[in-house]
């Protein structure tokens, strides 16, 4: 279990995220309540639960989406409880969603600079007298945008529309929007739903790349617990939106409380 000294931990000591006593009701039903979570710099931290145990509801607390109703959000030891999701994002935090949040109609490399939008100034983009700022912007934004393409191996689909590509694939273009906003912490929701094996592999390497090579720390939303065995540092797992147990993995999944919550719940 979580101890006092880990709640406690604060800016300086390491910790990116540190979240105390979350709750968010939504008029008489509690998401979620008395959630404790401490992710250090560089971690990859998996983040379970069956259908409806309040993993979104945790995630949106965290990210101005539905701001919590009790506890506080600790991001780098700055309070960010109740910051609006775009500051919050301009603040270092990106996501993604469990069903995908692409916008079809557009391409992959179009989608993918969407994620740049919280580093672009538009003031210094539409005033003809600033066009140089501009144009250094955008060729910062584009070797970045590059970087993050060649990283996640998206190269020959750039210019394809996303609407058609497999989910894996899709997955990956979210992704890649995710990392080049830059990102401290990257929060994904279930990035490997859908995929085979294999996807799965290419998934976990690539979560496994951006924390070596981009420094990102990592909260994993996650349903396939050989994934999170397989590539988390620790972890927490939530029943009916209270917390059930949190630790090394190995040691979390053999605990009686997340099995019968597994069994119990729909993803048995
Ligand atoms: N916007 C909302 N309005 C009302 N109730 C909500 C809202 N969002 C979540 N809930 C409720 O809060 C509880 C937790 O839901 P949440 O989506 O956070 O669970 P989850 O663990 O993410 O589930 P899943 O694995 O299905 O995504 C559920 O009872 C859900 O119905």
């Amino acid at each position: 279990m979580m101890t006092n000294k880990q709640t406690a931990n604060s800016a300086g000591d390491g910790a990116i995220l540190e979240c105390s006593g979350i709750e968010r009701r939504f008029g008489g039903i509690v998401a979620v309540t008395g959630v404790d979570l401490v992710i250090q710099q560089g971690e990859i931290f998996g983040l379970v639960g069956p259908n409806g145990s309040g993993k979104t509801t945790l995630t949106n607390a965290i990210t101005g989406f539905y701001p919590p109703n009790v506890g506080t959000v600790r991001l780098a030891g700055k309070d960010i409880t109740g910051t609006a999701p775009h500051k919050v994002a301009t603040l270092g935090v990106a996501r993604t969603f469990q069903n995908l949040a692409l916008f079809n109609g557009m391409s992959v490399l179009d989608n993918i600079l969407l994620g740049r939008h919280i580093h672009m100034k538009p003031g210094v983009m539409r005033t003809a007298l600033y066009w140089l700022a501009a144009q250094r912007e955008e060729i910062e934004n584009r070797k970045i945008v590059e970087e993050v393409i060649e990283f996640l191996q998206l190269e020959s689909i750039r210019h394809e529309l996303v609407d058609g590509l497999p989910i894996g694939l899709k997955k990956r273009v979210e992704l890649a929007r995710a990392l080049v906003a830059e990102p401290q912490m990257l929060i994904l929701d279930e990035p490997m739903a859908g995929m085979n094996q294999e996807e799965k592999g290419y998934m976990s390497r690539f979560i496994l790349d951006a924390r070596a090579e981009r420094g990102v720390s990592v909260l994993l939303i996650e349903h396939h617990m050989d994934v999170i065995t397989g590539i988390c540092d620790r972890m927490l797992a939530l029943n009916y939106g209270e917390m059930i147990a949190s630790g090394i993995p190995k040691e979390v999944v053999k605990d009686p409380r997340v099995i019968e919550a597994y069994i119990g719940g729909s993803h048995g």
